[in-house]
């Protein structure tokens, strides 16, 4: 589980405050995947890195009573200078578990073939996305958070690795997503919420959301 409570997040521009989120209050259960819709630039990452903890509200308590994986994409435990193999078996052992099998695993899934064993700096942005996605999927977490779905990677044969792995995950574990587009939400999310004037505003069907999301457009 994870819950915001009374949480408010702003940034200054210099010229004025940027509003994120005013007292916002809301619970995501475990087994119940979540969809939040909102506009691009209105906060979308910003609540993922605060969900994940990398990044602290202004005021208010952020709960969590569950294994919170790292935003997918995410390259910030990753060391440039070492190879894939390194950090992975690195890793593996902060999460306590067999650095063979993540490494095996994580080798099998990013499909970069002698990359793998190339510095993390020499990849292009495809390799980058494979790697983070395969080493997210390799650990174990209860709740799988997500900027803007899947990797940007053009790589059909991965995508489709991928998406099966990540689907037989979530017979387990709890995902949430968040974009700019329902299309998005709809292959793994069970309820939704949109994001509106600092609050964040639930519903328990991507349906009823995007009525309130196409209204607002
Ligand atoms: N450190 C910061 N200082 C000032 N403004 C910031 C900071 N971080 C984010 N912002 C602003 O806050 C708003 C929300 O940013 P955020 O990246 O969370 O939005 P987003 O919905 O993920 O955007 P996008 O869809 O464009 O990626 C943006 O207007 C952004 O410019």
């Amino acid at each position: 589980m994870i819950a915001f409570e009374n949480v408010s997040k702003s940034f200054w521009t210099g010229a004025s405050r940027k509003v994120i989120l005013d007292r916002a209050s809301f619970q995501v259960e475990l087994g119940n995947s979540l969809g939040i819709l909102a506009p691009n630039g209105t906060g979308k990452t910003t609540i993922i890195n605060m969900m994940a903890g990398l990044e602290k509200p202004d005021e208010g308590v952020i709960r969590r009573s569950s294994r919170i994986s790292f935003p997918l994409g995410f390259m910030g435990g990753v060391v440039s200078r070492h190879t894939g193999t390194e950090n992975v078996r690195y890793i593996a052992r902060l999460y306590r578990l067999d650095p063979d099998y993540v490494e095996g695993f994580c080798r099998w899934m990013a499909g970069i073939a002698e990359y793998f064993d190339m510095p993390v700096g020499t990849y292009s942005s495809g390799m980058r996305s494979r790697f983070s996605f395969a080493l997210m999927l390799a650990l174990e977490f209860d709740i799988y958070l997500i900027d803007e779905g899947m990797p940007a990677t053009a790589d059909v044969e991965f995508n489709r690795k991928a998406g099966a792995i990540l689907r037989e995950r979530l017979k387990n574990a709890t995902v949430i997503v968040v974009s700019h587009q329902a299309s998005t939400l709809e292959k793994f999310c069970r309820s939704a919420a949109v994001l509106r004037n600092g609050q964040l505003y639930m519903f328990e069907t991507l349906e009823e959301a995007k009525r309130l999301y196409d209204y607002e457009a």
